[in-house]
Parts: C-alpha cells; structure tokens; sequence
C-alpha cells in the first residue's frame, strides 16, 4: 500500500484555477519533497492531503483510507506542521507539547516530551512562554509538536525555514530518523540543497501539475543542459538585443544570459557577429537550483525530458 495516492486532483479558489489535475505516489517510508515557486500551491496540495481542505475534481488516498469519507481516522495517522506555526504564545513550550501528547492519546508524555526536547534542542527554554521564543525556536517547537504520538505520515511544511544551520542539520538527521523509523515524510523546502540531501523522491509543481517527478540523481540526469553567457560589462543589453532581434529565446539567471541546449549554437554566432567581448561561454551543471529555475523560466516545458 501506498502512504499517499493522489489521481486528478484539482482545486480552484473562484476564478483561480491552483492545481489543474495532480497525479502522484508517495511510497511509505520514504522523504517525499514538494517544489514549486511561492504559490505554485504546495500548501493548497497539503491542506487537501491532510483534511483540512477538499479538492473540486480528484481523487486521494493517505495509507489506503479517503481524507473525505475517513477524515477522523486519517488524522490519527498524520501530522502537520504548517508554516504558520498554531502555538499558544502564552503557554510555555512545554505545555503546548503537554496539550498536543494529550490530545493525541500519548501514553509516557514525560519520555515522550523530554526525548524530543533534548533531540531538538529545546530543553533549556522549554520552562518559558513560547512568546518570548526566537522564529527558530518556535520553529523547533513546532516541529516537535508535529512528532508527538508516533504519526504514521509526518506533512512537514518548510520546517527548516528561519533555523540556523547547526540547528537546521539536527533537523535533517530527525527527518532521516523518522524515515529509517518506517514513517513516511512529506516535506517541503525553499532549499534546494536540503531536497537534494533528504528526497527519496521530488516533485516538482509548476501550473498546477508536476511536471517533474523523480529521484534527485534521476532529475539531474534527465535536465537538458543550458548555456551559460557573460559577456564584458556594459554589453550585456546589446547582447540581448542581438539575440532578440535574431528570435532567440534567453533567460537571465544571475545577470547572466542562460540559453536552452538547442539555441546555444545558433547564439554563439550571433554574439560572434557582433562586436561584444564574450568572457563565458559555458554548459551548466546540472543542480537542482539551475533546474528548479529552468522549470519555472520554461514553464514547465521540460517536463517529459
Ligand atoms: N483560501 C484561499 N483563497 C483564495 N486563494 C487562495 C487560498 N489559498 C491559496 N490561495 C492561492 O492559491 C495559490 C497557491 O497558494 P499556496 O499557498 O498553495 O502556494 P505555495 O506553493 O504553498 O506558496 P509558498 O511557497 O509561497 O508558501 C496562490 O495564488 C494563493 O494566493
């Protein structure tokens, strides 16, 4: 059985049509990690995968049971940390944990809570209200919360924003804990370093569907090299024009021209007719970044390669 199935789904809000028709596996106990721009609709996908929203079209199953029909049993078996944190500013941080092991029928809270807390490296503030917490620290909170009960799918929403790097790799070393546990992780990130590190499998969005799914090694391989150009300072607007007025697309990527594969010949010679100085003339190396921003310059147009 799959931890998460999703057919079809697709959710507008009024006019705006979010996700168009979302296909796609997570398998248990794997990081499963969810790219996209900001407001491709990762949260939108989330919110319908952990009931607390219903998609217009599609269908979607969490460890074999409908979000819809089965809302009750499948919250049981998940757990969420959204990117608004939902702690009680004027409770401690203890407390909160307090509450949520209570709410979700924990047995041992003391273990439970102080296991956590010395994973996370909360112990020394957890005695103090959770409004005098710094953004990463109500982030680690919050994360702790998340795990509290054993949940059988943990929905992480960018647990890792705002966290310092020390902290930030606890975080990842938990997240392969709870995967190497059996549990399945579903994470999203605006770092592509961590998708790259903590995946099983990504999942890019773009326009409403995932127009790439694969391993990380999977999607380096399969991208479509580009081409890297920078010319003399001062030049670049005229090299732009040259290759507008020849009909070549470009993209600028860090002030640096960027061409596809197929447009680089045909360019090189246009900037060789004119009078600009080119320094660089390289092919990219494909990480994830170059990628992700290829997707979402291309609009998606190297879904299938
Ligand atoms: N309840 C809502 N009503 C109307 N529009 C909404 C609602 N929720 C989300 N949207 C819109 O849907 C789109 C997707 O939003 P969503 O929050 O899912 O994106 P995201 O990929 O999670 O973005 P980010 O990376 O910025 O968190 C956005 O245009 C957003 O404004």
């Amino acid at each position: 059985m799959k931890a998460i199935t999703v057919r079809g789904v697709r959710k507008d809000f009024g006019k705006l049509a979010v996700l168009k028709g979302i296909d796609l596996d997570v398998e248990q106990g794997e990081v499963f990690t969810l790219l996209g721009a900001n407001g491709a609709g990762k949260s939108t996908l989330i919110n319908i995968l952990t009931t607390l929203s219903r998609p217009n079209h599609g269908t979607v199953s969490i460890m074999g049971l409908d979000p819809i029909q089965d809302g009750n049993r499948v919250r049981k078996l998940i757990s969420l940390n959204a990117q608004t944190a939902t702690l009680d500013g004027e409770f401690s941080g203890m407390e909160n944990l307090r509450l949520v092991a209570q709410l979700r029928g924990v047995k041992d809270r003391k273990t439970a809570i102080t296991t956590l807390a010395e994973r996370l490296d909360l112990t020394s503030f957890l005695n103090r209200q959770v409004k005098t917490y710094s953004g990463g620290m109500r982030r680690r909170l919050d994360i702790a919360m998340s795990l509290i009960g054993n949940p059988q799918i943990v929905f992480l929403d960018e647990p890792t924003t705002g966290v310092d790097p020390q902290n930030r790799l606890a975080l990842w070393q938990m997240i392969r804990e709870i995967r190497d546990a059996g549990k399945t992780v579903f994470l999203t990130t605006q770092y592509l370093d961590e998708a790259d590190a903590l995946s099983d499998h990504i999942g890019f969005i773009h326009d409403g569907v995932i127009v790439k799914y694969g391993t990380p090694n999977e999607i380096k391989q399969r991208v479509i090299t580009t081409y890297t150009v920078q010319v003399k300072s001062g030049e670049q607007k005229v090299a732009e024009n040259a290759l507008a007025m020849a009909g070549i697309d470009y993209t600028i990527v860090e002030h640096n021209i960027s061409l596809s594969a197929v447009n680089a010949k045909k360019a090189l010679a246009v900037l060789l007719a004119t009078s600009i100085t080119i320094e660089r003339f390289d092919r990219d190396e494909s990480d994830l970044e170059s990628i992700f921003l290829n997707v979402i310059n291309q609009g998606g147009s190297y879904a299938n390669n």
